[in-house]
């Protein structure tokens, strides 16, 4: 006699994939030729993605040139090339997704994939822009993709000014695009309140960081 089926954990996990961008994805136009589009919930299932994010993918520690001065980054870093294999197939759907939409407007490929953990709400990143490379001047675009808990990331004119907040949660898209690098700054700030982990995942063109 066959024992009936047991439902396992594998059973009830949704699995990852992505909704369309076409028609769905919001753009807000900011000041000087910059522009963010926002998708909440662009990936579904993002749980089993989360968890190979947590794992041991080769986090490290490091230090970042910003504001002309190297500075202590509080979260972790992983890089990914572009040639090296992406953690989960999700990622690299999501790169040729993103590539198929924004292609006639970037005028390249989205290449690369820097990955940052902020363990809790002590990690953080301050006020910069994507400077180094191209993103100094010329317009480009860096997408994001996030995971695991909700933090919020602002936007504000480079120099200061009235800042924009959009909350960035379990499987949602934020493009940065346009002059964004260049004429705006963005953050993501430090929280007391207690929050779980959270795994940016940002594809750039080759030449931008
Ligand atoms: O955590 C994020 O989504 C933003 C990270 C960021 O701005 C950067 O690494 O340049
Ligand atoms: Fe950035």
């Amino acid at each position: 006699m066959q024992l009936a089926h047991q439902p396992s954990i594998w059973d009830l996990a949704e699995e990852a994939a992505l909704t369309p961008l076409a028609g769905r994805v919001a753009r807000h136009e900011l000041s000087a030729g910059a522009w963010v589009d926002h998708l909440p919930g662009w990936v579904t299932g993002s749980d089993e993605v989360l968890d190979v994010l947590l794992g041991d993918i080769g986090w490290r520690e490091d230090r970042r040139q910003m504001y002309e001065r190297e500075v202590a980054v509080p979260r972790l870093l992983r890089w990914y090339s572009g040639q090296e294999e992406l953690p989960h197939r999700l990622l690299t759907d999501a790169r040729e997704q993103l590539n198929r939409h924004y292609l006639p407007e970037l005028g390249e490929l989205f290449v690369t994939a820097g990955m940052c953990l902020y363990r809790d709400g002590r990690d953080s990143v301050a006020w910069h822009g994507d400077r180094i490379g191209r993103g100094r001047s010329a317009d480009t675009m860096v997408a994001i993709v996030s995971f695991g808990s909700p933090r919020p990331l602002l936007l504000r004119p480079a120099g200061g000014g009235e800042s924009l907040r959009f909350p960035l949660g379990h499987g949602d898209l934020v493009v940065m695009g346009g002059s964004c690098q260049r004429t705006w700054e963005h953050c993501i700030p430090k929280t007391a309140r207690p929050v779980g982990p959270r795994v940016s995942v940002q594809f750039r063109p080759r030449g931008v960081a």
